[in-house]
Parts: C-alpha cells; structure tokens; sequence
C-alpha cells in the first residue's frame, strides 16, 4: 500500500470501490476511482464540488462513470471498432506505490500515479501491448492537472495509433449563462451532421440547444466562464490539439439512464482530445497529455482571458 500522507488518502468509495483522495491547503481537493482511472471529483477551498457527476451515475464495472473527467483511450469516439470513448475508462486501473517524483510541480505532494495495462481481454480486441501511466495531481493552489504517458511496449515491432480525450464535465450554475472563449473562428467536425466540417462563428460560444462539436487546432488555453456563479474555469492543455465541447440539451438527457433529465442545465463538456489527427507509436515511443484546470473568480468583465493570469505551469 502506498505510504499514508495528509496528501494522498487511500480508501473505498461508492459500492465498494477503490478510491483516492488528494487533499492540499485550505481544504482543496480531489478524488479518483481506480474503476477507470476516473476523476470525479474536484472541491475549491469553499468545498464547492467543480466538477458535474450525474445524480444517477452507475459505479458499477463495465458502465463508464457519468460525469468528472472520464479518460477516453485508445479511441474517442465511436469511429473506430472499439467500443464508443475506448475501454480505458471501464478498466480497473492500479496505484503505483513508488511514482517517479513531479518534476514539473517540485512542489506537488497531492498526487497519485494510476497504471493501466493490456489485459489478454484486451488483446483480442486491441491487439497492442501499451503502459498508460496517468499522474493525477492537486497543487497547493488548487489547481487540478492530468498527466497521461502513453507507451507502446509491443514486442512484435509493431506500431499502434490510437486517439484520446479528457472527458471532462464541467459543473456550471445554469447551460444558459455560460460563454466560452477561445474556439472563436476555429474549424471544427460537428458530430451532429456526420462530422461535416464547419468554421465557427467570431464571437463566444453561447448554448441554447443540443451541441457535440470537435474542434481542430485549438489553443492552449480555453475559458468557460459561468455568469451566474460569477466564475471561470481555464483549461491549459499541452499534446492535445483539439478540443470537444458537448451538452446533449434535454432530448438526449432523458434518453440517458444514468443522466438526469434537466442534467443537461448543469453541466458543458470541454474536452481536451486529439481526434483529427491520430496519434501513431513507435515500439518503445512514448506520448504525453496534459491538461491542467483552474477555477478562478470570473474578473474578466470584458470576457477576454487575460494573458498574463493563466500560464501552463507544467
Ligand atoms: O455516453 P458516452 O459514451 O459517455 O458519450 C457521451 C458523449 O461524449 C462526447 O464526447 C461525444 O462527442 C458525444 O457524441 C457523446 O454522446
């Protein structure tokens, strides 16, 4: 078992389950299921949950846990044989007892280490050996950030290509106050008319109906600033170029059984991916993702992200 801290706490979760608990100052937190390496939860100093989590969310092995921040592997989704968001997220992931240290984040001490392997299970339907290490850390500020290392440990010689996402949901006060900026202008494949290729408007992204739209070469920073909570989340991504942005509005919110009717208010999926342009390894190759998320008062009156506030501190 892995040494006890004040950081990193150990211990069952919903039916059961193994999960982590990583705690920072003034009451910052955060946990992760082993069940999917599968964050879902993140709590401000004021013990606010950021994150959505479906009231009806199944932890239940081999349902994916709805809402938090699902991981998307070896395929996002459902353009390729596997089945949809790819079977990392409905796998039981381990704890590495003994992580390299953060060499980003000196300072991180709220952290954990989840690992996921090939299974025989898995070979048959993806037939590639792989080590996928996630570092799921929490820093002193609060600030939650995801770290995937993906390896093809294939034997045979063998490449593999594989595309991914951080599913994350996002909690927000009301579907219909919420802006984001930063896909302004952007080109993106909308899922609701056969991925057919589109050039977004120039202004902020507003919501008044169902929208699942994957959108390409996007930059390093996007907000999602909620009106009414008066707060804006930042997400920083690096090795992720492209960026999901999904509500299924309330006709795809009733179809769901583990998603609440009037869910759908509540939440916004923004994505860090890479979709457009699969990723391919090399025996031996490695790639690394990483998204890093804030929540910070929303000071940004003028709804433009101050560039001087929010740095990619990995
Ligand atoms: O229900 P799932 O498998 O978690 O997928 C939820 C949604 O995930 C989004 O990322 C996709 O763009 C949507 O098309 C999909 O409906």
């Amino acid at each position: 078992m892995a040494s006890e801290n004040v950081y990193v706490e150990h211990c069952k979760g919903i039916n059961d389950l193994d999960k982590v608990i990583l705690r920072e100052n003034r009451g910052v937190s955060a946990e992760v299921y082993l069940y999917g390496g599968q964050v879902t939860s993140w709590k401000n100093e004021r013990r606010e949950q950021l994150l959505f989590l479906s009231s009806k969310a199944i932890f239940q092995p081999l349902k994916a846990i709805r809402g938090g921040i699902p991981i998307c592997f070896p395929q996002f989704g459902n353009i390729d044989s596997l089945e949809q968001h790819g079977f990392a997220r409905n796998r039981l992931w381990s704890v590495d007892p003994d992580p390299p240290p953060c060499s980003s984040h000196a300072s991180a001490r709220a952290f954990v280490d989840l690992i996921l392997t090939h299974s025989e299970e898995e070979l048959k339907i993806w037939p590639h050996r792989f080590e996928f290490r996630l570092r799921v850390a929490l820093s002193p500020a609060g600030d939650l950030m995801l770290t995937s290392r993906i390896r093809n440990t294939n034997t045979d010689g063998k490449s593999f290509t594989f595309t991914f996402a951080y599913h994350t949901y996002f909690s927000v006060s009301d579907i219909s106050e919420v802006r984001v900026e930063g896909l302004e202008t952007l080109d993106y494949l909308d899922n609701l008319q056969n991925r057919e290729r589109f050039t977004e408007q120039g202004d902020a992204l507003t919501f008044e109906s169902e929208v699942d739209k994957i959108y390409l070469s996007t930059p390093t920073k996007i907000a999602i600033l909620d009106h009414e909570r008066k707060r804006t989340f930042e997400l920083r991504k690096d090795g992720l170029p492209d960026a999901v942005v999904w509500n299924p509005w309330d006709k795809k919110a009733k179809a769901m059984a583990d998603f609440g009717d009037e869910e759908y208010k509540h939440m916004l999926c923004v994505e860090a991916a890479c979709v457009e342009k699969p990723i391919t390894l090399k025996p031996g190759e490695e790639w690394k993702g990483r998204q890093e998320i804030s929540a910070v008062p929303s000071s940004y009156c003028s709804g433009h992200i101050d560039p001087r506030r929010v740095t990619f501190t990995g």
